[in-house]
């Protein structure tokens, strides 16, 4: 469970203190798959970089499973990430000169993993992918959506406890976006993946089973769909936000 209590998270800006996000309080179960949206500035990233130990908060904690961010040593909380958190961003990040395999197993080769644990823990994950058969490939010879499942190939590599997406279809149409979505889709509901993913699309917010807008640094709504109506919260977001 990942848990925020009371977080303020506080950027000088100049002189002048100011509030990214503000006393927020979040709870977010083991296998949930969360979108986190709102306009511009809200807080958001910040907020993903925070539940994800690459930041800490100046106020308040961060809790994962029970550990406090906060309580562990810089090196205690990289060693954390490395092993617990999977990473996607917006522009995939893959390191060009390295082949699609060698990619994805990136984040085992720190550790103690054999090389026989290595390949045969890539190719399942680039099976699960769809892409067994550009394991040789360099990045830049695959469509946009393919890199981007190389990445989720990545993030997911070292079995982590939760993956955190920011904008993973912000790069893609709309397309290749939803091949993405459904994949994010089915490592929720088949191999039972926390997900928590930042969006500005209200398409890609659908797939999520709970929406939590994000405003000013606080939380503005937190619906899921059993107990509320996640397309009326999408509706209003669109009538708010139009861009
Ligand atoms: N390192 C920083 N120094 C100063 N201000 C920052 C820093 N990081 C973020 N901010 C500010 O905090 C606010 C929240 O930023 P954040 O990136 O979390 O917003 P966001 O909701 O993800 O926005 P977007 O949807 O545009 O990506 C913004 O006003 C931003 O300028």
């Amino acid at each position: 469970m990942i848990v925020t209590r009371q977080v303020t998270k506080t950027f000088l800006n100049g002189k002048e203190p100011f509030h990214a996000l503000h006393q927020l309080n979040i709870e977010i179960k083991k296998g949930e798959f969360v979108a986190i949206m709102g306009p511009s500035g809200a807080g958001k990233s910040t907020l993903l970089q925070l539940i994800g130990g690459l930041d800490l908060p100046t106020e308040g904690e961060v809790l994962i499973d029970d550990i406090a961010m906060h309580q562990l040593s810089e090196k205690e909380r990289t060693l954390f990430r490395r092993r617990n958190v999977g990473f996607v961003f917006q522009d995939y990040q893959l390191i060009s000169t390295l082949t699609v395999e060698e990619n994805v197993a990136l984040p085992l080769e720190a550790d103690n993993v054999s090389r026989l644990e290595i390949k045969t823990r890539v190719l399942k994950l680039l099976t699960l992918m769809g892409l067994e058969n550009k394991a040789q490939e360099l990045p830049n010879v695959l469509s946009g959506g393919q890199q981007q499942r190389v990445a989720i190939a990545r993030a997911l590599a070292a079995n982590p406890r939760f993956l955190l997406a920011d904008e993973p279809t912000g790069n893609l149409d709309r397309k290749r976006g939803t091949e993405i979505l459904q994949l994010l889709t089915k490592l929720h509901k088949e191999e039972r993946h926390t997900i928590i993913m930042v969006t500005h699309d209200i398409l890609a917010a659908g797939y999520a089973d709970r929406i939590i807008m994000i405003k000013d640094g606080t939380v503005q709504s937190d619906t899921t769909r059993e107990e509320g109506d996640t397309d009326a919260v999408l509706a209003s977001f669109m009538a708010e936000y139009k861009r």
